[in-house]
């Protein structure tokens, strides 16, 4: 009897098109370029909400009122301060290494430190996501300075997370206006589905295992320029090819020998990222206000870049390409723009990892091997 002829698998790799899951946390919808966090429009959120009013929203379903507001605010600026112990074990990571190896090294070190460790309670996973919320800023504005061979600035209980930060990193907190720029992109980069980060977090999550282990490796995914690094990958670009007149040729140059154009392209959208547009304007308005010719130069050079991207391949930019330019007008060292996608990504994993917990189901997909023929093993020499 003749056994019949197998159907090879279906092979989609990098998870292209595979739906995996469901989520109540937030949709991206590539037919209409949008996104919605709890139902909620990205824009309408980046328009009238704080970042914390979307870290909210995004633990708890739906957006704080006032009471709750303040309650949370209160509890987050309590937990900013790191111990002495982290602050110590921080500054002696050599300062060769990547901020983003200086925040994987620390998630890690709060959970080696945390007596809660082991319980994965709701609870105990929410108190957790507040913590790392609170202390993530200040471990990045840490480092931040100590490259600069400056000493840590404390956390202020009086100022919001975005002022907070500007604080911790400068010693001063700039314009209102700066910092509403800096807010919106935090609230853009806050949470998008099951991107390569998440989805590292709901991998390590489904084996069980705890909270600081799922972000420790979501930071891990996100560093890679093909995922959050792109937003400093951007800023490199720009610096490599200086003159805007240099744009399309260079772009040429490189199209030629197969390099990947730092801050263009998304595995979901085709047609143009839907956060784009609001960082686009938020990056326009600190060029406007900078007012100097070499903010004027790197914004034709960013607008001649998209222009000759959309020209030669058709391919829009993500959020990474205003993103980055943004980051370097308000003054923040390249190394540092990835560690401030965290902060705010932070609020979008943790979010995950509980609605991994609420409905777990270990995730191990299969492979088809393509590997050598089954062989006997030779004797031993
Ligand atoms: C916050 C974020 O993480 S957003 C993403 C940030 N990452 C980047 O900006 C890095 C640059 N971009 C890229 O490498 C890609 O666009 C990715 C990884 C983001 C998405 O990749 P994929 O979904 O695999 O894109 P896909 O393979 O469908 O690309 C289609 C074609 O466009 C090309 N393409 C896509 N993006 C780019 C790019 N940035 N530069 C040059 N070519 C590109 C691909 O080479 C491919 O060409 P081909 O069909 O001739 O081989
Ligand atoms: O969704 C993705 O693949 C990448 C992205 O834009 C994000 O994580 O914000």
């Amino acid at each position: 009897m003749t056994s019949a002829p197998t159907v090879p698998p279906e092979i989609h790799r990098g998870l292209a098109g595979v739906v995996v899951d469901t989520t109540e946390i937030s949709t991206v919808i590539q037919e209409t370029n949008s996104l919605t966090y709890r139902g909620y429009p990205v824009q309408d959120l980046a328009a009238h909400r704080s970042f914390e009013e979307v870290a909210y929203l995004l633990w708890h379903g739906d957006l704080p009122d006032a009471a709750q507001l303040r309650e949370f605010t209160a509890r987050e600026r309590a937990l900013r301060p790191l111990d002495r112990t982290t602050a110590e074990f921080l500054v002696r990571l050599p300062e060769t290494c990547h901020p983003m190896d200086v925040l994987r090294t620390a998630v890690s070190f709060f959970g080696a430190e945390d007596p809660t460790e082991d319980d994965g309670s709701p609870a105990a996973n929410r108190a957790k996501s507040l913590s790392l919320l609170a202390k993530l800023p200040t471990v990045v504005a840490a480092d931040h300075r100590r490259r600069r061979g400056l000493d840590l600035i404390q956390p202020d209980p009086a100022l919001g997370y975005a002022e907070n930060f500007f604080h911790m990193c400068f010693g001063r907190v700039p314009e209102p206006e700066v910092v509403r720029c800096f807010e919106i992109s935090l609230i853009l980069y806050a949470e998008h589905s099951f991107n390569a980060s998440t989805f590292t977090a709901r991998v390590v999550t489904s084996t069980l295992s705890d909270l600081y282990s799922a972000v420790t490796a979501a930071i891990g995914a996100l560093k890679g320029p093909l995922h959050g690094g792109a937003n400093e990958a951007v800023m490199h670009m720009l610096n490599e090819i200086g003159d805007p007149r240099r744009a399309a040729d260079w772009l040429d140059e490189a199209l030629a020998s197969q390099r990947k154009i730092m801050g263009f392209g998304h595995r979901v959208y085709k047609n143009g990222d839907s956060r784009v547009p609001i960082m686009q304007e938020a990056t326009d308005r600190l060029v406007a206000r900078a007012g100097d010719p070499e903010a004027a130069r790197l914004a034709t050079l960013h607008a001649a870049l998209r222009h000759a991207m959309l020209t030669r391949k058709a391919i829009h930019p993500n959020l990474d390409y205003p993103a980055g330019l943004a980051y370097h007008l308000m003054g923040f060292d390249i190394p540092t723009f990835t560690p401030i996608f965290v902060m705010s990504r932070i609020t979008g994993w943790t979010a995950h990892i509980t609605e991994q917990l609420e409905h777990n189901a270990l995730i191990r997909p299969l492979a088809s091997y393509d590997g050598r023929d089954q062989r006997p093993v030779p004797a031993g020499a």
